[in-house]
């Protein structure tokens, strides 16, 4: 046996204790849960530390110690930047190598990893000879973060894109518009009275209806195209890339209007619904995204007014229109202010020629420069500003004020019928006990006091909660259910308990002739009514012939422009002297 050569054995050792040495620093970073991979870049080998293998559940005979390997199981779209950011850091421009990635198990499944590593050899030239590094699996942290980037941009009802991502794409399509000399358009969307569907139907009913209407819009439109939901029923499609001619615009609103008219199938029931629409286009009607949404925001409000179920662009009229608009909500602020409410009040006449005792009062506006505007003009503007509650507050005070004195010298019966917006109701509160004191105030008793209360209002959950209406009654407060046949009316709505009055709209008189069907539905009403313990009005009387028919068929008081329209106190005063004993029934007054 020759004599060990002392330098072999000494390099040996020394390699020994590399290797050593290594597994050391390897059993170390594997003790944090990440893997270990080092390679021999020029020999084109990798090696793999247990742990390593241990995260894709590969075991070592599944991977060849082949760099080849693993980048080929790394995910398609991940590998251009991971060599990237590897050739970087060969080329010296980065300290440190990391980068993210995906990279298969063995069951199939991808895990998200990051791996961070080092050039730790080089050879004369600086070309990387071995490369030392971890993987540490992130798979949670970007589920997480997937998870918050998706609640932060999609609607969690529809699993549409939400008003952030909107504005996102919106932004982007835009820069794309004035670069390339397009055109785009934004649909503003609103279901019409989806408000009565939860009312009616309840919340669960009216989630399932948007998620339907989602994906009918969706459907309406191409994969370039976006939909999103603002919230509540209110929807914006952009139309991106378009050509120009505005007939391929309208083409999209009119499937939507179809589409969405048709009836939708809810748990246990078929609902229609309408849509309306209003359109902007960019950039012909505004400059940038802020002004795109507020006109057709103008729009949608146009196509409303309209009539609903339909769409309308977002023209000059329209934005004439809402400018109008704009100025008149800056003058009912100063109108309380200024004086400029005014009352008037239209008798409600028995049928059976007995003194009046109630009327209805009618909120007016004498506007400066537009003349005497009635509730229709300036309501919707009351109620989005939140004025409605002053001026309501307003006529309850100023009715109140003028019954006590017509009480007290023309007729101690007489009561007055005030309507409340449904933002009233909620925000006063419905205790007999607010009302009272409220009535207590004004020095007026509950009997002078009837409100007329409409079915979408006792059908509002939350208005219903409030209402005590069998205790409001109590407290000698008349209720009346108001408008009855004005839209789509229920019978149940009859059996409110506390109701003491019906009164049908001008709809349900506007074809009746004797012997009609009109005729008999309303003698059936009258007869139900009566069941159910409610006094009868008919409202909107414009005829003699429907005065004589009303009163054969036993409806309990009139109320209309043929026998008295409204006016205003100071004239309402003789008028009640002038009708003080009785009225000729059905007869048309001088
Ligand atoms: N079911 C359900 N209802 C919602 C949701 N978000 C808002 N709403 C309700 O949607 C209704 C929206 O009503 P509006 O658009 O103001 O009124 P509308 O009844 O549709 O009447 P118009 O728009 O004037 O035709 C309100 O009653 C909201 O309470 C939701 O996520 N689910």
């Amino acid at each position: 046996m020759s004599k060990p050569d002392p330098l072999q054995a000494a390099l040996a050792a020394a390699v020994h204790q590399l290797h050593a040495a290594d597994e050391v620093w390897k059993l170390a970073l594997e003790a944090s849960g990440d893997g270990v991979w080092d390679w021999y870049i020029q020999a084109g080998v990798e090696l793999y530390s247990a742990g390593f293998l241990q995260i894709y559940g590969y075991s070592p005979d599944d991977l060849e110690a082949n760099p080849a390997i693993i980048d080929s199981l790394t995910h398609p779209d991940d590998r251009e930047q991971m060599s990237r950011d590897r050739q970087a850091h060969f080329d010296g421009l980065t300290p440190v190598y990391s980068n993210e990635h995906r990279v298969r198990c063995k069951d199939g499944s991808w895990k998200w990893v990051q791996t961070r590593g080092m050039v730790i050899a080089r050879d004369e030239q600086g070309r990387p000879l071995r490369m030392v590094g971890t993987h540490t699996d992130i798979t949670e942290r970007k589920r997480v973060e997937a998870l918050t980037w998706r609640q932060a941009n999609y609607d969690a009802l529809t699993d549409l894109p939400n008003r952030r991502l909107l504005a996102e794409r919106l932004g982007n399509e835009m820069k794309k518009v004035r670069r390339e000399g397009r055109h785009l358009a934004l649909l503003a969307l609103d279901l019409d009275r989806f408000k009565e569907v939860n009312d009616r139907l309840g919340h669960d009913a009216g989630d399932e209806l948007l998620r339907q209407a989602a994906r009918r819009i969706a459907n309406c439109i191409r994969e370039v195209d976006m939909v999103a939901r603002l919230g509540g029923d209110e929807f914006i499609v952009l139309l991106a890339d378009l050509q120009g001619e505005p007939s391929s615009v309208e083409r999209v609103a009119n499937a939507l209007v179809n589409s969405l008219a048709q009836p939708f199938a809810l748990a246990d029931s078929q609902q229609t619904v309408s849509v309306s629409v209003g359109i902007a286009l960019f950039p012909a009607d505004a400059d940038d995204a802020q002004h795109l949404f507020k006109r057709a925001d103008q729009a949608l409000y146009a196509a409303k007014h309209a009539g609903r179920n339909g769409y309308r662009f977002a023209g000059r009229a329209v934005h004439e229109a809402a400018q109008a608009r704009s100025r008149l909500g800056a003058e009912l602020r100063l109108a309380l202010e200024r004086q400029e409410f005014c009352l008037h009040f239209q008798p409600v006449l028995p049928a059976d020629g007995g003194a009046c005792t109630q009327a209805e009062v009618l909120l007016r506006w004498r506007h400066p420069v537009l003349g005497l505007l009635g509730p229709g003009s300036f309501l919707a503007l009351a109620e989005s500003s939140g004025l409605i509650c002053e001026i309501g507050a307003w006529v309850l005070q100023d009715a109140a004020a003028q019954l006590k004195a017509w009480r007290r010298e023309l007729q101690p019966e007489l009561s007055l019928a005030v309507n409340l917006s449904g933002t009233q109701l909620r925000e006063w509160g419905c205790s007999v006990t607010d009302w009272a004191a409220r009535l207590l105030r004004l020095g007026v008793p509950g009997s002078g006091l009837v409100l007329d209360l409409r079915e979408a209002q006792l059908r509002d959950p939350q208005i219903r909660g409030l209402m005590q209406l069998p205790a409001l009654r109590a407290a000698g407060i008349g209720l009346a259910l108001d408008d009855f046949g004005a839209g789509d009316s229920m019978l149940h709505s009859l059996r409110h308990p506390g109701l003491s009055q019906l009164k049908f709209s001008r709809e349900l008189l506007a074809d009746l002739r004797p012997g009609s069907r009109e005729a008999d539905w309303l003698a059936a009403l009258v007869q139900l009514a009566g069941t159910c313990g409610l006094n009868t009005v008919a409202k909107g009387v414009e005829t003699a012939v429907q005065a004589r028919m009303l009163i054969s068929l036993g409806v309990g008081a009139l109320q209309g422009h043929h026998l008295a329209p409204a006016i205003p106190a100071s004239e309402f005063r003789a008028w009640l002297d002038r009708h003080k004993n009785q009225l000729p029934p059905g007869a048309a007054p001088g």
